[in-house]
């Protein structure tokens, strides 16, 4: 916590384009809210809605969980937020309202900015969250330096401390090239990179997917644990209803581009209306075989293990 407050002290000096996201969120205000947003893809015969007038909104402190089967929309939904949604497709209506502000018809440059400062996303994919050819302690001083105004110093200190903070032998995994760690401390050294920079926002699309599931929930105690202390809006999205109840304040399903249910994770778990929601609620859940005694916090042995056998993941 303190070392993330003093790294926040440290970073403050911000890109003047996006002072106005400076001042303090009321956490009566929603971080991001859709309205009616439409998102199409274009074919050589016409154009199909991907996303249908979907709404919800996020405040600030609070986990909103995205969930629905495989190609139901979801991370067409998180790439409109981002900015990053293939060529072939485009808004079509509705917004994307962050901190109150439409972004929909935001230029490129200007969405890029917000994403990583005031957006962190962690993906499925944490192979790919890295460049493979270069050390892990460059490729987030880089980051830091390209969204603040810091000396190579100052960016390698918050580095280190962002890296500290998600349970990773700091200095060591910041001289790793991103081969050297396992999954799970990759996806930590992600989660690391998306919150740097104290986002109001964070997504994280299916950040466990690709983890077993001990590793993942380790992931996902420490994503709970970094919201607390940074009070960012987590909109988490996943395909498994059931590992998000327990994590997410309010749940909104998805299916076939539009959402079917909403509600409070509580409500939907005790009283879902929608009859996709009920099939969704009686796939199997996995999490119950944990060992209630299992040690979830402490992998340091494996990060010891790994660089004595000379680097690989785990
Ligand atoms: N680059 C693309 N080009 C064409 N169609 C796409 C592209 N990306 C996604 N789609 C289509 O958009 C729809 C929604 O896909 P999306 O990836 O958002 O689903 P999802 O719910 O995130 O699925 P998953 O859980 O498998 O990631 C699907 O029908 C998918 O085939």
């Amino acid at each position: 916590m303190q070392l993330l407050e003093r790294q926040a002290s440290d970073v403050r000096e911000e890109d003047r384009s996006l002072q106005s996201f400076e001042a303090p969120v009321s956490p009566t205000n929603p971080v991001l809210q859709l309205n009616g947003l439409t998102v199409q893809i274009r074919h050589k015969t016409g154009v199909d809605s991907i996303i249908q007038d979907i709404s919800f909104d996020i405040h600030p402190g609070e986990t909103v969980a995205l969930v629905g089967e495989s190609g139901s929309g979801k991370s067409v939904t998180a790439g409109a937020i981002l900015g990053l949604l293939p060529k072939s497709m485009h808004v079509a209506a509705g917004q994307i309202l962050f901190q109150g502000e439409d972004i929909v018809q935001w230029p490129t440059p200007k969405r890029r900015k917000l994403c990583g400062s005031h957006i962190g996303y962690v993906f499925q994919d944490y192979q790919g969250s890295f460049t493979p050819f270069m050390k892990m302690g460059s490729q987030l001083v880089e980051t830091l330096r390209t969204h603040r105004k810091q000396s190579y110093k100052q960016a390698k200190a918050a580095a280190l401390a962002c890296l500290e903070q998600v349970g990773l032998p700091a200095e060591r995994a910041f001289d790793s090239y991103p081969f050297q760690l396992s999954g799970g401390q990759l996806q930590r050294a992600a989660l690391a990179a998306g919150m740097m920079l104290q986002p109001a926002l964070l997504i994280a699309d299916e950040p466990t997917t690709a983890l077993d599931v001990l590793t993942g929930e380790r992931v996902l105690d420490l994503l709970d644990r970094m919201q607390r202390q940074i009070g960012c809006a987590v909109l988490f999205i996943s395909h498994d209803l059931h590992h998000v109840m327990k994590r997410a304040d309010n749940v909104a399903v998805m299916r076939s581009g539009m959402i079917v249910e909403r509600g409070a994770s509580s409500a939907i778990h005790g009283r879902a209306k929608h009859p996709y929601t009920r099939m969704l609620l009686n796939a199997k859940p996995l999490l119950s075989e944990i060992p209630p005694d299992f040690d979830l916090e402490d992998d340091e042995h494996l990060f010891e293990s790994m660089h004595r056998a000379g680097g690989g993941p785990v």
